[in-house]
């Protein structure tokens, strides 16, 4: 099976652009203010207003009020959601819209447990655990801490470059994988050629 691939941290419509071009399935969003990948509802949704078709644009908060969530949902039918802090599976479900939830992981973790809070999530994103940071960090944790299976699609996330992506498929074998440091060339903005490479990677592993 092809493994998907969503390109997180967007902030701008060349980088959107681009990566659609070169074949990602999804895009990420992240209206998490003391990211310096953060992005407006309104400067996201009119990014959205120019994407093609059969792309996945995906909004991601962390712990986010509700009237913020709202604010960017109402402005495209388009959206789901990436949860990324400690948001409840009826809290994450009440939105109606195709969710997942994002996990950080330690040692010692439960893993299969955790999934299992949350019933209705369409998949679960696994991503490095770093005091202070909820996501973006760059670092890539132990995969052998995941199970071999799981009950939901997973999307394998943390640290993810060209330089290591088709050992991660080939270790993990992920539903998806995420990526958004590894394919910068400064804080927000997209290296062309990272992004070219990482997809080719993904789609020939
Ligand atoms: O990307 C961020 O800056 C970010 C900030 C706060 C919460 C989540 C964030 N990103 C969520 C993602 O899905 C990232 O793609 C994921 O954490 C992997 O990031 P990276 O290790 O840089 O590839």
């Amino acid at each position: 099976m092809s493994c998907r691939v969503k390109i997180c941290g967007i902030t701008n419509l060349e980088d959107a652009l681009i990566a659609c071009h070169h074949g990602a399935d999804a895009l990420g969003f992240v209206f998490y203010s003391k990211s310096p990948r953060y992005i407006s509802p309104e400067a996201a949704n009119a990014i959205l207003d120019q994407l093609p078709p059969f792309i996945v644009p995906v909004a991601l908060f962390v712990d986010a009020q509700r009237d913020f969530i709202d604010s960017v949902l109402v402005g495209s039918s388009r959206w789901i959601i990436q949860f990324h802090g400690n948001e409840s599976d009826a809290e994450c479900a009440s939105y109606k819209r195709c969710f997942y939830k994002a996990l950080r992981v330690k040692a010692g973790d439960d893993i299969s447990s955790l999934v299992d809070d949350y019933p209705n999530a369409a998949a679960i994103l696994l991503d490095a655990y770093k005091e202070g940071v909820p996501g973006g960090t760059g670092d890539v944790f132990d995969w052998s801490l995941i199970p071999s299976e799981l009950s939901k699609p997973l999307v394998l996330a943390g640290g993810l470059s060209p330089e290591n992506v088709q050992a991660a498929i080939e270790r993990v074998s992920p539903y998806a994988v995420d990526v958004s440091g590894g394919v910068e060339q400064s804080k927000g903005i997209k290296s062309k050629k990272k992004v070219q490479r990482f997809i080719e990677l993904v789609k020939t592993a």
